[in-house]
C-alpha cells in the first residue's frame, strides 16, 4: 500500500525511487518555468541555477526557447517579429515553446530530474497551457521562477553585456541593436501578466524583484524548490573576485605522501611570503581569507594582513586506510581500492575515508557562502580546489576529479556575462607535481 495515496500498486509507484508517475514520490522530476520580459536575468539565472544542480549531482538541463525560434527561423531581421499581431510570426513562437517543451518532457523521462525551460512565459494563457501540458498529461512538478526588475540601469546593463552579443545581432552597432531590443521588450509588455496571488493562488512560484532585492514565495512543493528558492535568495551579481589555491608544499608532498597535517617545506614558506606579496599588488578592497583547518593551509596564509577564517569543510579528502601513504605503497599493499579508484574516481570512496561525492556533499554550504560574499581569497587542497573549480566552470562529475590545479598557483574567478572568467597565476616558486593523470587503460 503507497502510503502517500493509498494506491495499491506499490511496483507502479517505486516510491524509494521516486518516478514521475505519482505526484507524492520525494523526487520527482520537475519543470522549473522562468517567467518575466526579456533582459531580466532569465538565462542568467537559468544556466547558474543548472550549474549549481548539476553539481550537488542533480540531473539539469536547460531548454531556451530563443535558440529554438533560432533554429527555426532564419536570419532576424527587427522587434517586428515580436509584434502581438504578428500571426506569421506568432505560430513559429508557439511552434518553438512547444519543441522545447517537448523535447524537456523527453529529457525528465529519460533519467533527467529538472528541466529549466528559459522562455519570456509572460501571458497567463501560456502558463496555463505549461500547467496542462507538463501537471495533467506527465505528472511532473511545475515550478515558476518569475524575475522582475523596472531599474532601466538594470536592464540596459543587461543588453549591453548579453543582448547586442546575441546572433539576432549579427553585424548590427549596438545602438541599433539596444534600440530593436528595447521595442521587443515593448510588444512583449503589451501583453504581459504578471504572476499574482489572486489568479495564481495554486501555482508554485517565486517572484524576484531588482536582482534580488526583494522575494514573493508561493506554495512551495517539496524539498528541492525549497533549495532552488534558497539558492536564488543566496546569489548576487555585484563584481567581485574569488582567489582559489592550494597550501604552499607540504612535507608529506615532498615525499609523495597523501593527507596528513605536516608543516610547509622551505619552498612552502616562500610560497607563503610571495602570495602575500601578490595579494599586495592585486589591491583587493575588503578581501577575506578563508583557509582549513590544516596546518599546511593556516601557514600559507601567515604572512596575509586581510582577516583569516578557518573552515573544517575546506579539510582535504579524508583518504581513510590510505593517509600518509604514497600512491605506489596503495597499489602495493590495497591493488583491489587502486584499481577501484581508478575505474570510477569520482564516487570512489576510500575505505574510512571519502570519495569526491562525499566532498561535494560537504563543500556545499561553502559555496553557498561563497556566492553571498564578495573578494574572497580560498586556500585550501588538491581535492577540495578540484570541487570549487568544478562548480565555477561547471565541469562535469568525471572531468572533477582529474582538474589540474598545481602547487604555487593562484587561480583568479571573475564571474562576467553568463559564466566566470579564469586565470591561472603561478607564482614563481618551484614544488613537486602532485597530480597524477587518469589511467590511460579505464
Ligand atoms: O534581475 C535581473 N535583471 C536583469 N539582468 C539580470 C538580473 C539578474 C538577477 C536576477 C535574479 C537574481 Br536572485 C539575481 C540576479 C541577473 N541579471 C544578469 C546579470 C548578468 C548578465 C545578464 C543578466
Ligand atoms: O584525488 P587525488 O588525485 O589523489 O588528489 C587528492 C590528494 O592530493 C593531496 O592533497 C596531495 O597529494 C592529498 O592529500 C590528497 O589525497
Amino acid at each position: 500500500m503507497c502510503s502517500s495515496c493509498n494506491s495499491l500498486d506499490i511496483l507502479q509507484h517505486e516510491h524509494i525511487w521516486g518516478t514521475a508517475s505519482c505526484p507524492h514520490v520525494v523526487k520527482a522530476p520537475i519543470v522549473i518555468a522562468m517567467v518575466g520580459l526579456p533582459a531580466r536575468g532569465k538565462t542568467y539565472m537559468s544556466k547558474k541555477l543548472t550549474r549549481y544542480l548539476n553539481w550537488i549531482g542533480i540531473r539539469t538541463r536547460v531548454f531556451n526557447v530563443g535558440e529554438y525560434r533560432r533554429a527555426a527561423t532564419d536570419k532576424y531581421r527587427s522587434h517586428d517579429f515580436f509584434r502581438p499581431d504578428n500571426k506569421e510570426a506568432l505560430e513559429i513562437r508557439q511552434k518553438c515553446a512547444l519543441m522545447a517543451m517537448d523535447d524537456a518532457t523527453k529529457f525528465l523521462k529519460n533519467g533527467g530530474e529538472v528541466a529549466v525551460l528559459d522562455a519570456t512565459n509572460t501571458t497567463r494563457h501560456r502558463r496555463k497551457l505549461l500547467v496542462d501540458m507538463i501537471h495533467r498529461e506527465n505528472k511532473f512538478k511545475l515550478f515558476f521562477v518569475e524575475s522582475i526588475c523596472d531599474d532601466p540601469e538594470i536592464i540596459e546593463a543587461n543588453i549591453v553585456e548579453v543582448k547586442v552579443c546575441s546572433p539576432d545581432y549579427n553585424g548590427m552597432d549596438q545602438t541599433e541593436a539596444i534600440a530593436d531590443f528595447l521595442q521587443r521588450i515593448k510588444h512583449y509588455s503589451e501583453t504581459y501578466e504578471p504572476l499574482c496571488h489572486e489568479h495564481d493562488k495554486d501555482l508554485s512560484f517565486i517572484q524576484i524583484f531588482n536582482q534580488g532585492e526583494r522575494f514573493q514565495v508561493n506554495k512551495l512543493a517539496g524539498h528541492l524548490q525549497s533549495r532552488v528558492v534558497y539558492y536564488l535568495m543566496n546569489i548576487h551579481v555585484l563584481p567581485r573576485t574569488i582567489y582559489l589555491t592550494r597550501h604552499g608544499e607540504s612535507m608529506m608532498n615532498l615525499s609523495g605522501r597523501i593527507g596528513g597535517d605536516s608543516d610547509l617545506s622551505d619552498r612552502g614558506d616562500e610560497y607563503a611570503e610571495a602570495l602575500a606579496k601578490y595579494v599586495e599588488e592585486e589591491k583587493i578592497p575588503d578581501l577575506k581569507v578563508w583557509t582549513s583547518e590544516l596546518k599546511r593551509t593556516k601557514q600559507t596564509g601567515k604572512c596575509l594582513t586581510a582577516p583569516i577564517e578557518h573552515w573544517k569543510a575546506l579539510n582535504e579528502i579524508d583518504a581513510g586506510i590510505c593517509e600518509g601513504m604514497t600512491y605506489e605503497e596503495i597499489q602495493e599493499k590495497y591493488p583491489e581500492e587502486f584499481a577501484n579508484r581508478d575505474q570510477d574516481k569520482f564516487h570512489y570512496r576510500y575505505p574510512s575515508g571519502e570519495s569526491y561525492q562525499d566532498l561535494v556533499a560537504r563543500l556545499e554550504p561553502v559555496i553557498m557562502e561563497l556566492e553571498r560574499q564578495e573578494n574572497i581569497l580560498v586556500i585550501c587542497h588538491q581535492a577540495v580546489a578540484r570541487c570549487l573549480l568544478a562548480y565555477f566552470q561547471d565541469k562535469t562529475s568525471a572531468d572533477l576529479a582529474y582538474l589540474k590545479v598545481p602547487l604555487h598557483t593562484v587561480i583568479k574567478l571573475t564571474p562576467v556575462a553568463y559564466g566566470c572568467k579564469i586565470e591561472f597565476v603561478a607564482l614563481s616558486v618551484d614544488a613537486v607535481n602532485t597530480h597524477r593523470e587518469r589511467p590511460q587503460h579505464v
